[in-house]
């Protein structure tokens, strides 16, 4: 099996498909969406990328396309601790504290922000499309004094020296990536959970609509684990509802309560209803 995943290798993504599925052919992708086209094209049987940190949030990104675009069922979710390193070029590991510019991805960035904002006051902060693809510019350009926030296994992989360790701003950090695939997946790992996300679209001004949505679940002490709003690109004050159900969605009362929804004039779409899988 062929698994696409947000490269080079060594991201944070990467590290989920290795640690869950040591035995797919990894294949590298610079964005999430060429991740999600590549599995809709056949190109491979499954994508992995990032869903939620724990710090930062929902990957918009990924949320966004699921709920637009036509995609693969999520068959399983990947949690993975997250410890973000400041690495440099050997060739300036003594003059760390210089670096002139500081690259990583987004997230990455955002999770070391009262680091950066303390040590580098004077750095420019850039932006790429993951954080092995700035550690690997940054192995590149052993001229440039620019330093990366990455893992340690893209230190490694990139030959760049850790200055300076474990530079996230709070301790709990955590990223959920997410497995899609027409296929049944084969994970190495045992389960925690097993879990389901839908997305609804609520008809237009209804009020209390949201309340009866939830109640659908609430009376028939359906256990959710996330509620979140985004909006429809539709103009303003206009939202879809992404939900995470602690329960697979054929037990019976997560059945009825989908019809419950249906029936009220909300559209309901779901993600998928898969195994949740813990990365130590
Ligand atoms: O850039 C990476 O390594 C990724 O896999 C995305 C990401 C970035 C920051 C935290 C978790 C995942």
């Amino acid at each position: 099996m062929k698994a696409a995943y947000l490269g080079p290798e060594a991201t944070f993504t990467d590290i989920a498909v290795q640690s869950i599925f040591p035995n797919v052919e990894r294949i590298a992708y610079k964005t999430i969406p060429e991740c999600l086209e590549a599995v809709k094209e056949k190109k491979v049987e499954m994508a992995v990328v990032p869903f939620e940190n724990a710090l930062e949030g929902s990957v918009h990104l990924t949320v966004d396309y699921l709920y637009h675009e036509e995609n693969p069922p999520i068959r399983g979710e990947i949690i993975v601790p997250i410890e973000q390193h400041f690495m440099v070029h050997p060739a300036q590991a003594n003059d760390w504290q210089e670096v002139e510019k500081i690259v990583s991805h987004p997230h990455a960035l955002a999770q070391c922000h009262k680091f950066l904002h303390h040590e580098f006051r004077r750095a420019t902060i850039e932006q790429m499309t993951s954080t092995a693809a700035a550690a690997k510019f940054v192995s590149e350009h052993p001229e440039l004094k620019w330093g990366a926030i990455a893992n340690e296994l893209a230190a490694q992989q990139y030959d760049l020296t850790i200055v300076k360790a474990n530079v996230h701003d709070y301790l709990f950090n955590h990223t959920r990536f997410i497995a899609l695939s027409y296929e049944e997946i084969d994970a190495k790992a045992s389960s925690t959970l097993q879990k389901s996300t839908i997305m609804v679209t609520l008809p237009a001004d209804r009020a209390g609509a949201l309340h009866q949505v939830l109640s659908a679940f609430a009376w028939r002490q359906i256990n959710l684990s996330k509620l979140e709003s985004r909006p429809l690109k539709t103009g303003l004050g206009n939202y879809f509802f992404m939900i995470d159900i602690n329960h697979p969605i054929e037990d019976v009362l997560v059945q009825y309560a989908l019809k419950e929804i249906e029936a009220l004039g909300c559209e309901v779409k779901v993600l998928g209803s898969y195994s949740s899988f813990l990365v130590k």
